[in-house]
């Protein structure tokens, strides 16, 4: 924005038919802008011809400037002023070249020993990030990681924070975000597995694939996590997150080799079908029925399923299907095709996750090619159980930095709203919630990082009994977590938070959110349960004393 004004300048527009304010040294012409001003124009003429900045911030958070200031910003004062140079960000990938250079990328910390300490990322706000975005030491981070954390933050940042209120409440991500996910490479590094590189062209441009690992994929989610929407990551990460892993798993080569590629660019969408309306947890006992043609060629399959993620939206559908007698052991995956026919969606209405596609399913007499088995008849339950450790850090990483944003906007707030002569800040009942909040935060964090460690090292079948106790634990953790976090931020906005959008539409979003994160991929009763007689299970089976 190059035009620049003087105070006086600005002054002569301070009439309702030409309104111009100030806000942090940039000029904004709100003439037409103010009969559409949610908090009312007369306000704004009283503050027509001046500088607002003090006003403005009083009622507004950052959001709001970032989605109006190319509509409404005309320039700025003559007296701002310029921003100092910026300081090289850390390992910011280079925009003019087409392919990483690997040889730059230094190894993974935890693979070299090396725990040297990072450069500081972010606004600072203790425990609002992660530790090592405070530069502290890490033996699990290094430069590729803090390159990709710049490059998804200056998206979520620019491209879809200011939006997720509108998509929330259309219930609805416009289709290129979905697609921009496949051609960022994103897509094919959330699959809980190494990068999928010989399906797809896209490359992340921060990262090679070689250099990919589960904490680069753990600090995406985080940091799509950001957006402060469980409907908006849902929706690009939900159904794909735990419904492709399967297929490239437990898929045929032919299959895999004719839809892999859709699917990771963002060409064509995919979840996984498993709870159904009488069987959610208790997913041994699932109903949906495939039955073989006799020819032997086909499943024909009849059933429903509910809450599915993404649903509506899909081309593809890991399917829980029975196969053979009741319990786990007749139990098989199906990859079904919309395209086959018989198959109908419908979207469902609920609490939270708006724009995530929670969807109804019935499949009626659906004909899906033999080839289509994920793994072996009646084996599916295995696949199914592999797939949960995956699903379950999703739902920890995007709890855990949902319950960060909590924390982020009350220290915020809390700095700026004054009751009874002092900041919310100074008083120590408010900086009791913070602290409980933080404490829960980096505690469970600190487990996930661990964990995540572990799953690295670890084989699939090793991961999946020893781990599956401890990150059944973490969800639980997690959850309960969020949950508080949206609690007490919402009691420290108080009527803000109660209302939608604004500045305290960040966390009535995020509560609204919360049981879509403590229901799913395992209730916490049921996690509770699990994390103890897992981790007994298999410490009895390699010698135990009790
Ligand atoms: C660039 C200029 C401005 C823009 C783009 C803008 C935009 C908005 C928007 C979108 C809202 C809806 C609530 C939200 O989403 O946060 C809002 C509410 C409001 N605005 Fe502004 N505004 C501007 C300037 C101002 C100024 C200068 C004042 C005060 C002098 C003001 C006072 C208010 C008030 C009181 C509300 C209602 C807050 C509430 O519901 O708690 N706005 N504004």
């Amino acid at each position: 924005m190059s035009n620049t004004y003087s105070q006086g300048d600005v002054a002569s527009h301070n009439k309702a038919d030409s309104l111009w304010i100030v806000v942090d040294g940039d000029v904004y012409d709100l003439t037409k802008f103010q009969d559409d001003h949610p908090g009312g124009k007369k306000i704004l003429q009283r503050v027509a011809g001046k500088d607002a900045s003090k006003q403005f911030w009083k009622y507004h958070n950052e959001g709001i400037l970032k989605k109006y200031k190319k509509q409404l910003q005309i320039g700025s004062l003559d007296t701002k002023p310029k921003p100092a140079a910026e300081p090289t960000p850390v390992a910011v990938p280079q925009k003019d070249t087409k392919k990483p250079e690997p040889k730059a990328v230094p190894q993974a910390a935890s693979d070299s020993g090396d725990s040297e300490a990072l450069e500081p990322f972010g606004a600072q706000i203790p425990f609002a990030d992660p530790g090592w975005y405070q530069s502290y030491h890490s033996p699990y981070f290094n430069e590729t990681h803090a390159a990709l954390r710049a490059e998804v933050r200056e998206w979520v940042e620019t491209a879809i924070e200011p939006n997720v209120t509108e998509w929330d409440e259309k219930k609805l991500v416009p289709a290129e975000i979905y697609k921009e996910m496949g051609s960022r490479g994103y897509l094919a590094g959330l699959l809980g597995m190494h990068y999928q590189k010989d399906y797809t062209q896209n490359v992340i441009k921060s990262v090679p694939p070689e250099k990919w690992d589960l904490f680069h994929e753990m600090l995406l989610t985080d940091e799509l996590s950001r957006s402060a929407s469980g409907g908006f990551v849902w929706n690009v990460i939900g159904g794909f997150g735990i419904g492709c892993p399967p297929l490239v798993k437990f898929g045929k080569k032919p299959l895999v080799d004719r839809i892999l590629p859709g699917i990771l660019n963002g060409d064509k969408r995919i979840c996984l079908a498993i709870t159904e309306p009488d069987a959610g947890s208790d997913v041994a006992n699932l109903t949906c029925e495939a039955k073989l043609s006799e020819d032997g060629k086909h499943y024909i399959v009849n059933g429903e399923k509910k809450w599915i993620t993404n649903g509506i939206w899909c081309d593809y559908f890991t399917t829980a299907v029975r196969t053979g007698g009741p319990g786990m052991n007749g139990v098989s995956l199906l990859l079904i095709e919309r395209d086959f026919g018989g198959v109908s969606t419908r979207r469902m209405d609920c609490q939270g996750v708006w724009s995530s596609g929670t969807t109804y399913i019935t499949f009626e007499d659906v004909k899906v090619p033999v080839e289509n088995l994920l793994g072996k008849e009646n084996q599916g339950f295995r696949c199914i159980m592999t797939n949960f450790n995956h699903e379950r850090i999703g739902i920890i990483i995007q709890c855990l930095r949902f319950s960060r944003v909590c924390y982020e906007e009350s220290v915020r707030y809390a700095n700026k709203r004054r009751t009874f002569g002092k900041k919310l800040m100074e008083h120590p009942v408010i900086r009791l919630k913070l602290a409980h909040m933080a404490r829960q935060i980096e505690a469970s964090y600190n487990w996930l990082e661990n964990l995540i460690y572990q799953c690295q090292k670890m084989g699939e079948t090793e991961a999946m009994l020893r781990l599956g106790g401890p990150i059944a634990g973490l969800k639980a953790q997690a959850t309960v977590t969020f949950e508080f976090c949206a609690r007490e931020a919402s009691q420290i906005f108080g009527g803000l938070s109660y209302s939608r959008g604004g500045q305290g539409g960040k966390v009535e979003r995020l509560y609204r959110d919360v049981r879509a994160y403590a229901i799913p991929g395992g209730s916490e009763e049921i996690m509770l349960d699990l994390s103890i007689r897992q981790s007994m299970r298999v410490a009895k089976a390699v010698g135990m004393k009790l």
